[in-house]
């Protein structure tokens, strides 16, 4: 029987790409790693780690507040309300029945009053600095995408223009995760750290500070498979809004986080940070529009970005756009 902590990063059999190396490079190689796995390691992506770490402390200051103070930051519960906002361990559900232990803050607006600034001074500046950096990595990448799919290079980023600017306008999410740790007495079939799914974005761009069960199913394959951790890299996956425009060449990766079996990984607590980049709402996903030659178009209904996203959001229980 495998080890459970055999990961595809000791088997060496995850595409890591460098983002120092020239633009045309890192489209080639992300061509080769989203078309084939459907996720990528990046590492020189320009992130400061420390700034990544600043960040977890700041939401561990969130947790640590009452339950009172932290629901008054509650999310809508509405499954078409706004993804701004508190979501606390157990709300949400991705595969309808298994509780997710987690602390999620959805960030899709940037002003003051709409962050616990008050609580923790400091956060709302710390935050818009960090998003302006994931929004310019999100540009690089947008860039790196279109040549890499042979459009013109500001194809994406012309229909992504206001990433977390105006969330009347755009989706773009950052969310901070903390995975409390597991005691013993809740480790069972019960519970779960974040169900299977897929993004609904074009990409996301994941932060990890720790090996604590991501995982993954490759195309084409039913087994799950643990990514494991690589200090400082940030994970990229494409999600269902990219599926559509590429006609599945980019497909969207199926990945979950378990409680994992190991008791010092699971009673160490997990943080994350999402940045779920999504196009402008009114942005139409048209796969006519890239000449991509694998065509498995089943629809002529062209939908804009924002309905593609709720239909996918309604269908999940009690999950917001990610
Ligand atoms: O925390 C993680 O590693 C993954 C979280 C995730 O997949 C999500 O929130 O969509
Ligand atoms: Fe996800």
């Amino acid at each position: 029987m495998k080890s459970e902590t055999e990961t595809l990063l000791l088997q060496n059999a995850v595409p890591i790409i460098d983002l120092e190396n020239t633009i045309e490079d890192v489209a080639t190689n992300l061509r080769e790693a989203l078309s084939e796995k459907g996720y990528a390691l990046l590492i020189n992506h320009g992130i400061s780690n420390e700034k990544i770490k600043k960040a977890w402390k700041y939401f561990d200051g969130f947790v640590d507040l009452t339950d009172e103070v932290k629901l008054a930051f509650e999310r809508s519960k509405a499954p078409d309300g706004e993804n701004h906002g508190y979501v606390s361990p157990g709300m949400e559900r991705f595969d309808g029945r298994t509780p997710e232990l987690r602390h999620a803050y959805n960030i899709c607006k940037l002003q003051d009053k709409f962050l616990p600034e008050q609580q923790l001074p400091g956060f709302s500046r710390h935050i818009n600095s960090l998003v302006d950096d994931f929004n310019e990595l999100g540009r690089f990448i947008l860039k790196a995408l279109a040549i890499s799919l042979d459009a013109p290079p500001s194809f994406f980023t012309d229909k992504h223009s206001f990433m977390l600017s105006d969330d009347r306008f755009n989706l773009t999410t950052l969310r901070m995760l903390f995975y409390p740790p597991v005691e013993d007495q809740d480790h069972g079939r019960s519970f779960i750290r974040c169900g299977a799914h897929a993004d609904y974005c074009t990409f996301t761009l994941l932060a990890q500070d720790s090996e604590g069960g991501l995982e993954v199913k490759l195309r084409g394959s039913d087994k799950w498979e643990r990514v494991g951790h690589l200090p400082g890299a940030l994970f990229i996956n494409c999600g269902e809004t990219m599926a559509i425009w590429t006609d599945q060449f980019y497909h969207a990766l199926q990945h979950r986080v378990v409680i994992p079996d190991q008791v010092d990984i699971r009673h160490r607590g997990r943080h994350s940070i999402a940045y779920f980049c999504h196009p402008d709402n009114s942005a139409l996903i048209n796969p006519k529009d890239l000449n991509i030659t694998t065509k498995q178009t089943t629809s002529d209904v062209i939908q804009n970005a924002y309905d593609i996203t709720m239909a996918l959001a309604k269908g999940a229980f009690a999950h917001h756009y990610s």
